[in-house]
């Protein structure tokens, strides 16, 4: 069964919540489902939703367990609100916070020290793509977690097709999780992530190696959300 995380984004207010268990209501025996939500919603999403088969994630963490750093949240507090997993190395952050590898080196060691599982995320820019590039560059992203391949989920999210609508050819998406996956090795789960929708989930889900994926705008509504769950 995959893996299908959706990522919330700097969206969601208290109103949210009925969503996430609609999501919950709605899931199968058997679904793998998890909701990142913004960290003002995981205390209140897990006693929303304990018991059911949704489980929950942060979308960014900070290295220290605790300290003078206004504004940040430790992967401790979000364990300790009720997630098991932590987004890390989203594109978004890496821009916007300017994540280099060894702050995300940083990141990925807290999340595992507070007992969550590490959700790396890589990919390329169209510039990258197009001069023929993208696996080399997502391999060298890839070799901070070659190390601990055993314990982290990796998602393959290609930048030009976050939130956009475009979607790399199947091919394509083949071709890099095989380049992932030779690179990791088999025990690494692998998601895609970029513009997947109901409609287009089955058949990246259906490509060799696509264990799962990471959805960010139709994470937002519970039926597209399960809808993608139904497609894998
Ligand atoms: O983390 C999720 C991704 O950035 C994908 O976002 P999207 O499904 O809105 O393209």
């Amino acid at each position: 069964m995959a893996l299908i995380i959706g990522n919330w984004k700097m969206n969601g207010l208290k109103a949210g919540l009925a969503e996430a268990k609609k999501v919950a209501e709605g899931a199968k025996p058997g679904d793998q489902l998890v909701i990142c939500p913004p960290a003002t919603l995981i205390m209140a999403m897990s006693e929303a939703l304990a018991g059911s088969n949704v489980l929950l994630g942060g979308q960014d963490c900070h290295a220290k367990e605790s300290g003078a750093h206004t504004g940040r949240v430790s992967a401790e507090m979000i364990a300790d609100a009720g997630a098991t997993y932590c987004i890390v190395g989203h594109s978004e952050c890496r821009d916007e916070l300017r994540d280099d590898d060894d702050v995300l080196a940083g990141k990925v060691e807290a999340i595992l020290r507070a007992g969550l599982v590490p959700v790396f995320c890589v990919g390329e820019s169209l510039e990258t793509r197009e001069a023929a590039k993208a696996e080399s560059f997502v391999k060298g992203q890839l070799e901070l977690v070659h190390g601990i391949a055993d314990r982290v989920i990796v998602a393959y999210e290609p930048i030009w097709a976050i939130g956009t609508g475009k979607v790399p050819s199947t091919d394509d998406i083949a071709a890099m999780h095989q380049s992932m996956r030779d690179y990791l090795g088999e025990k690494t789960p692998l998601l895609y992530g970029g513009s997947v929708k109901p409609s287009n989930a089955a058949e990246i889900l259906s490509v060799p190696h696509v264990g799962g994926a990471l959805v960010g705008g139709a994470s937002l509504k519970a039926e597209d959300f399960l809808g993608i769950a139904r497609a894998a």
